[in-house]
C-alpha cells in the first residue's frame, strides 16, 4: 500500500482550504504580478519550506499566521480563478473524485472586488481545472468566526446554491469565538433548508462542539478532535462515552479529521495519538481530510498513507473512510450513491475482498 497505489483509488475529500492549497511557484508568481511584497521569501522552494514551518508550531492563532500571504495574492478574479483552477487540478491528480473546497470570500475583498465576484472566479476556475477530469468540485463559502459578516456570508452561500456552492462554514480562531456568534447565520441557512459544517473541537473544547450541535445543528463538524474528551478508555481497551460523544455517534455526526493539520496546531500530540485511533475503533462517522496542503504539505493520498503506516490501515479502511466521506457530503443524495456505487466501489474492486 505505497502512497502511489494510494493515489489511484477514488477518493473523496470534504475540507479542504482553497487559500491552504496553493503551489509555492503561483504564490510567487502572483505576488509579482499583483504588486504583493510582503512575501518572506521569493524563493519557490524557501518558501514551500517557510510555509511548512510557520505551520508547524502547536498554535492555532500562529499557523493561521501564515494565511496573510496566501490571502495576499488572492485578490484579483483571475489571481483566485487560477488558485481555484490549479486546485482542481491537484486534486485530480492526486485521485480524488469529489472535493468541498472551501474558502472565505470576505477576505478578498481588498482590492474592491465584491463578495460575489469572488465566489464567480472560484466557481470558474473548479470548472475549468476539473473539466476533463474524474474530479467533481463543489464550494464551501467560511465566514471568519472573530469577524461580524456571517449572516451576509451565508446569504450569499444560499445565493450561489444552483451554480456550485453546496454549502456554508465558520473558520478561524475557535478560542473566545464560540458557534453561537453565529447563530443567526446558521439559523438562515436552515430556513433555507441549506446545509453547513461548523470548525469546532479543535483549539477549544467540549462546550464548542456541543453549541456546534446543540445550538447551531450544525450538518458535520469541522475536526471535532475533542470529542476524545468525553470518551473514558480504561487499561483493558474498554471505552465509556459520555452523552455529547455518544449523540456524536448515534446520529452519525461527520467528523472532518484532518490528523497532520491538528498535530502542526497541537490539536493533537501526534498522529500515533491522534483520536481517529479511537474514533474509527468506535465506528464513529469518521472521514480523512488535507485541511491546508499547502501549510501541512500533504495531499489525501500521504494522508491515507500516513494512517496506513501509523495504524496499519488496509484497503478496506479506506474504502470505509471514503464512503463515509461520500456519505456526509452535502450533495443530493442521488448523487452521493451514483458515486458510490458507480465509482467508489469499483475502484476499490480487487483490493477489499
Ligand atoms: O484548521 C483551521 N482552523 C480554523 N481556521 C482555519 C483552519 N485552516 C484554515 N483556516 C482559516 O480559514 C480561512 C478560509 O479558508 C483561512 O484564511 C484561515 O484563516
Ligand atoms: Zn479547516
Amino acid at each position: 500500500m505505497t502512497e502511489a497505489a494510494i493515489r489511484r483509488v477514488p477518493k473523496v475529500l470534504l475540507h479542504d482550504h482553497l487559500d491552504g492549497g496553493l503551489r509555492p511557484a503561483t504564490i510567487v508568481e502572483l505576488a509579482d504580478a499583483t504588486g504583493y511584497t510582503r512575501l518572506p521569501t521569493t524563493d519557490v522552494d524557501k518558501l514551500g519550506t517557510w510555509f511548512r514551518g510557520g505551520a508547524h508550531t502547536g498554535s492555532l492563532v500562529r499557523y493561521l499566521e501564515t494565511f496573510s500571504h496566501t490571502v495576499g495574492v488572492m485578490q484579483t478574479p483571475e489571481a483566485v480563478a487560477r488558485v481555484a483552477r490549479e486546485c482542481a487540478e491537484d486534486l485530480a491528480a492526486d485521485g480524488v473524485v469529489y472535493a468541498e473546497v472551501r474558502f472565505a470570500p470576505e477576505l478578498h475583498v481588498e482590492q474592491g472586488m465584491s463578495l460575489d465576484e469572488v465566489v464567480e472566479a472560484a466557481l470558474d476556475g473548479f470548472r475549468a481545472g476539473s473539466a476533463g477530469t474524474g474530479l467533481h468540485v463543489r464550494a464551501l463559502v467560511t465566514a471568519m468566526r472573530h469577524q461580524a459578516r456571517s449572516l451576509e456570508i451565508a446569504e450569499l452561500a444560499v445565493r450561489w446554491r444552483e451554480a456550485g456552492v453546496v454549502g456554508f462554514d465558520i473558520a478561524g480562531a475557535e478560542a473566545g469565538n464560540p458557534p453561537t456568534r453565529h447563530l443567526d447565520a446558521f439559523q438562515y441557512i436552515q430556513r433555507a433548508n441549506g446545509h453547513f459544517t461548523i470548525h469546532a473541537g479543535e483549539a477549544f473544547g467540549l462546550p464548542s462542539i456541543w453549541e456546534a450541535l446543540q445550538w447551531c445543528n450544525a450538518d458535520r463538524l469541522g475536526h471535532g478532535v475533542r470529542i476524545v474528551d468525553d470518551i473514558t478508555v480504561d487499561p483493558d481497551g474498554n471505552a465509556t462515552l459520555g452523552d455529547l460523544a455518544d449523540y456524536v455517534r448515534d446520529v452519525r455526526v461527520p467528523l472532518e479529521m484532518c490528523p497532520s493539520s491538528n498535530v502542526h496546531t497541537g490539536a493533537a500530540p501526534s498522529i500515533e495519538r491522534h483520536p481517529i485511533g479511537l474514533l474509527r475503533r468506535l465506528h464513529f462517522r469518521v472521514t480523512v481530510n488535507t485541511d491546508n496542503r499547502l501549510m501541512s504539505g500533504v495531499t489525501l493520498s500521504s494522508e491515507f498513507a500516513t494512517l496506513v503506516e501509523t495504524f496499519g490501515y488496509g484497503w478496506s479502511d479506506i474504502r470505509w473512510l471514503t464512503v463515509n466521506a461520500m456519505k456526509s457530503a452535502f450533495l443530493p443524495f442521488d448523487q452521493r450513491l451514483a458515486l458510490i456505487n458507480e465509482v467508489i466501489k469499483p475502484g476499490f474492486e480487487g483490493l477489499v475482498p
